[in-house]
């Protein structure tokens, strides 16, 4: 029928650092531009792990020059994610905080292995950084602005059963059953001419999306002030000796 699976993978944690990033909006141009694709499920290849997120050392300790061409390929993919022509199912087989759970919520429908560790959700403020303003739409888009609002200034991480009572994912279902779940919701996606479903998602999502469009530049200058900060790469960098101590 005409599906795709991308599977994300960069071990141990399938970080979207910024080669990830650009392999990612390739791979879904090219399906795009392919007429036999109508529909991609998003996975990962990871253990456990959907995606952890946006990676912090390509946000830690860089030049301004490499911070402006991460957060443009940032900004990039998740233009082409939530605007995408095929259908967009994310089939979370693992934990997806921050820029993880982004990338889910871009998809058209998310179905979620009940598995108590797989948490999601946007935890930028617990990092002592801030979710950018396209963030807290694509969330608020989805879940409605009190939860989001509660959930993004707590930087909640939803275990499956909350993710599913917040919406935040349409369906919890057993861990070996993700894939096959999430075919079966394509199928009944797919069912529904191209056209009519693309212009509604574009309805729906464009003013969105749009906010983005028109202050690209001045969105990239204000996350180089915000990254750029002395407090900030402090925080990241505390942030990631914690994670890196963990294992010690
Ligand atoms: C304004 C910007 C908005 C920001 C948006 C974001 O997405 S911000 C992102 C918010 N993301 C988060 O808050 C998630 C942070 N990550 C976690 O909570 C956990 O890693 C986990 C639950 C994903 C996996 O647990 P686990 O016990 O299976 O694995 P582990 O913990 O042992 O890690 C293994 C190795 O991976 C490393 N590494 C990990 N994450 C990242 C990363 N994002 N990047 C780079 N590296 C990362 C970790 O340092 C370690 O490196 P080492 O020592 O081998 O050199």
């Amino acid at each position: 029928m005409g599906v795709a699976v991308i599977k994300l993978k960069n071990p141990p944690v399938n970080s979207l650092s910024l080669e990830v990033l650009t392999e990612f909006v390739i791979s879904l141009e090219k399906l795009e531009n392919d007429k036999t694709f109508r529909g991609v499920i998003v996975t990962s290849d990871c253990p456990g792990i959907f995606s952890a997120g946006l990676d912090l050392t390509e946000m830690c300790g860089k030049s301004q020059a490499h911070y402006a061409e991460y957060w443009r390929a940032v900004q990039e993919l998740w233009l082409r994610l939530y605007l995408s022509n095929l259908v967009l199912i994310a089939a979370i087989n693992g934990v997806s905080p921050a820029g993880g759970c982004l990338m889910s919520l871009t998809c058209d429908y998310r179905v979620l292995a009940d598995n108590p560790k797989y948490n999601m959700g946007l935890n930028e403020t617990l990092l002592g950084i801030v979710a950018p303003s396209w963030f807290k739409d694509t969330l608020v888009n989805t879940v409605g602005h009190r939860t989001a609002e509660r959930a993004l200034q707590l930087g909640l991480l939803f275990p499956p059963a909350e993710a599913l009572r917040v919406g935040m994912v349409d369906q919890v279902v057993p861990e070996d059953q993700v894939h096959s779940t999430a075919l079966s919701v394509m199928a009944q996606w797919l069912a529904v001419p191209d056209h009519a479903r693309q212009l509604t998602k574009n309805l729906m999502r464009k003013p969105t999306a749009d906010r983005l469009v028109k202050q690209r530049d001045a969105d990239i200058q204000y996350f180089l002030r915000f990254i750029s900060r002395d407090s900030i790469q402090k925080s990241l960098r505390v942030y990631l000796d914690k994670l890196r101590q963990k294992k010690g």
